[in-house]
């Protein structure tokens, strides 16, 4: 009998089938598969927001269990979830060898509640099993098969194998094959055990609830009688389950495979719109980001002709290549073949040949335009050429070469052989064709890539601008960096923003303020204003700057380190004093400031941004924003992304509060609620999923 398992109808499928398959004599044992070449991805995930109709799991995987003839699990493709909680229930599981199996409901807000939390560690043990629930990782065959999840690995095909094993053992007796009856295998150092597990999940969790719920879990497995474990699981996965952080990590999920059916304002789309197949790629410029991207590229197993004019960055950059590809490889127990793929010269006319070229040179638009110039005289006709800027106009580049629709913006975040995140940024002239490879190139390198419109900065640098902004003028009226930071990192940032300056460097925004022509000369000498073209203006970055103090390299920025390099941030009284003075300086009084207050006026500056990108096009939509902010800002999952996480806070309270603060600070523009959310409130605060209607509206009557 074959089987999938997603649905209401699919379990009420098996339910019944199993159930005849019991009751009719001449069946001696059954197997259990899916359909398609996939076992079962789980529960349907969009069941949950919904009354939930159908038989229900745990039942039917007891049935199962209890069942007095073999049932045997056949595992092709994918068991996830309450996919490998129903095998689990089987008596004996075989896997494919490319089949992959887990417990991903963590990634969900949820923990696996169909006996996933009490089958597991009875059959693995619990370190394994709190390894495998709380990170949610998927396991490949013969990991699965090393770590006791399934009885055997089948080469060919898995349902042939497994109904000759399932005759195999028709007659024999099944007590020993009900993990529910197994004792939980009890580790001497039990209490050390769940202490540390529940420390490294905490740590890492960044405030969410399920990796915590999971742990405890497993616990009650380990301490706890079969029956009572499955109350106590129950107990914990009602509490998740109606979870804002559930529903925020549900919402990712679907998020993440929306971004990829990509649309543009003049009608392209991901589904018409065919991507040209790119064999041989080029890196220009071998800084950090172009080494990072070689590295990317060459991974895929694509020809990568990576270029440096200067001879000595060149020499290093292959060192530093090589190294990268090494350890990569060591850490997938391969051999580093992606290293034979890459050719490296100084010479331009080395890309002759190539189907697409990233441009990663210093971020210079002088410098860019002319590599694009060279570049169009260089290539192949039809080579798409893509830049890696955060913020440049990817339309002033593609004016300098002859056929600008082959031009896209590929935005990498740094290290850029690790970060998931790729913004393709399209002009007005881009073919949706040359969007498509882009985004299936980027596919290929294992990122999420989002394609937006252009403009300053993009989708993820345009909405940070706002956000730093209120965190710099927070400190003049009276908090500090570490109180900034901690509210943010309580919130579940992986730093909050004055230690994520100090990483990346103090003096990138300096020259950035310095091009838009914002940095007065000879600050520290005199008493710099506040105040450009009737804005308010903080210039205490420009100020540290002027001191040298540009973060970690220099050993100093908003914190102190140890050394330049060095990574631990300590609280630093020159900051303290220096801030104390430029407040009196400038007739500031220090009032007490709060967390909601650093939360509110940062994020909620943030978000108007969102809402703004949103009325201006440049995001099709909310989900773009948040995976944005998910994938390549530290946003924390748990919350879904700014946008989303505005509809939990309620947009109308977003408005009010941004209304009280522009009130309070007029020559804040960023504060000033945007058009779009005002509709939004006034059209009654529809669900994030509904807001495109809203914002089709909009720019038809635009
Ligand atoms: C590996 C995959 C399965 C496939 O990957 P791939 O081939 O790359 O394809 P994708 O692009 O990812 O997906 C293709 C489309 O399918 C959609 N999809 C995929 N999986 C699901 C799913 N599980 N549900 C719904 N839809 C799904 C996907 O969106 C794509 O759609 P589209 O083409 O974009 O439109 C990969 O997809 C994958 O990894 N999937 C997720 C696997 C997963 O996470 N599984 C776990 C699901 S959770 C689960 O199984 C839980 C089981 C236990 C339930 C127990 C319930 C007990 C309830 C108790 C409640 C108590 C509450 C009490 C409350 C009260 O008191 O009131």
């Amino acid at each position: 009998m074959c089987f999938i398992l997603h649905s209401a109808a699919v379990r009420q499928g098996i339910v019944d089938t199993v159930k005849r398959a019991l009751g009719d004599p001449k069946v001696k044992s059954v197997v259990i598969c899916g359909q398609n070449g996939i076992f079962c991805g789980g529960a349907d995930i969009k069941e949950f927001g919904t009354n939930m109709s159908g038989p229900p799991l745990v039942p039917m995987i007891h049935a199962i269990e209890a069942a007095n003839k073999p049932v045997v699990a056949a595992i092709e493709g994918s068991a996830l979830g309450g996919g490998l909680e129903l095998a689990l229930g089987c008596h004996y599981r075989i896997a494919h060898s490319k089949a992959r199996l887990g417990l991903p409901e963590v990634s969900l807000g949820l923990l696996p509640a169909a006996g996933g939390t009490q089958r597991l560690p009875r059959l693995i043990g619990v370190p394994a099993a709190l390894d495998l629930i709380t990170t949610g990782r998927h396991v490949a065959a013969a990991e699965a098969l090393q770590l006791g999840v399934v009885d055997r690995v089948a080469e060919h095909s898995t349902v042939d194998a497994a109904v000759k094993f399932a005759l195999s053992v028709a007659a024999k007796p099944l007590d020993a094959r009900r993990i529910s009856t197994y004792p939980c295998p009890c580790p001497s150092d039990f209490d050390a055990l769940f202490e540390g597990a529940m420390q490294k999940v905490r740590q890492n969790a960044r405030g969410a609830i399920a990796p915590v719920a999971c742990v405890q879990a497993v616990r009650a497995a380990a301490t706890r009688p079969y029956l009572q474990g499955m109350e106590r699981e129950k107990e914990l996965m009602a509490t998740l389950f109606t979870s804002g952080q559930a529903r925020a990590l549900q919402y990712c999920f679907f998020a993440q495979r929306a971004v990829s059916k990509w649309s543009m304002p003049n009608g392209a789309r991901w589904d018409t719109s065919k991507p040209r197949p790119v064999h041989k790629a080029a890196v220009i410029g071998l800084g950090t980001m172009g080494r990072g991207i070689a590295v990317a590229l060459a991974q895929t197993g694509l020809s990568v002709v990576a270029v440096e004019t200067q001879e000595k960055q060149l020499m290093e950059a292959k060192q530093a290549v090589s190294g990268m590809l090494e350890r990569g490889a060591k850490r997938r127990g391969l051999t580093p073949a992606a290293l034979h793929k890459i050719s490296y010269s100084h010479d331009i006319q080395a890309v002759a040949d190539v189907d697409l070229v990233i441009e990663a040179v210093f971020e210079d638009m002088a410098l860019k335009k002319k590599v694009f110039q060279q570049l169009s005289a260089v290539c192949k006709p039809g080579t798409f050429l893509c830049t890696n800027t955060s913020a440049l106009d990817v339309d002033h580049l593609a004016s300098q070469t002859r056929n600008p629709e082959l031009v896209v913006g590929m935005h990498f975040f740094a290290p850029a052989h690790v970060m998931k995140l790729l913004e393709v940024v399209y002009g007005p002239q881009s073919s949706p064709q040359a969007v498509a490879t882009a985004m299936q190139l980027g596919k290929k390198m294992g990122k999420v890539g989002v394609a937006v419109g252009n403009c300053r900065g993009f989708v993820g640098n345009r909405m940070l601008k706002p956000y730093i902004e209120q965190a710099f003028f927070l400190l003049e009226e009276g908090a500090t960096p570490e109180l900034v930071d901690r509210a943010l990192e309580e919130f579940g940032f992986p730093m909050g923003v004055f230690r994520m300056s100090d990483l990346s460097g103090l003096d990138v925004g300096w020259r950035v303020r310095k091009g838009d022509g914002l940095v007065e000369s000879g600050l520290a000498s005199g008493q710099p204003t506040r105040l450009r073209e009737g804005r308010r203006y903080s210039p205490l970055g420009d100020l540290l700057c002027e001191q040298g103090r540009f973060g970690q390299k220099t050993g100093r920025g908003w914190y102190q380190y140890d050394q330049p390099g060095s990574r631990v941030a300590r609280s630093d009284p020159w900051f303290h004093s220096f801030l104390e003075e430029y407040r009196a300086r400038h007739g500031l009084v220090a009032r007490r400031i709060d967390h909601q207050e650093v939360l509110e006026r940062c994020l909620y500056a943030l978000i108007n941004e969102g809402f703004r990108i949103l009325e201006d096009g440049i995001a099709a939509g909310p989900e773009d924003i948040d995976i944005i902010y998910v994938f390549g800002y530290g946003w924390p999952r748990h919350r879904g992304g700014p946008m989303f996480y505005a509809g939990m806070v309620g947009l109308a309270r977003v408005l009010e509060r941004l209304e009280h603060y522009h009130q309070a600070h007029p020559d804040v523009p960023y504060l000033q609620p945007c058009s779009l959310l005002r509709r939004l409130v006034a059209s009654g605060s529809p669900p994030v999923h509904r807001w495109r209607e809203v914002i089709k509206k909009l720019h038809s009557q635009l």
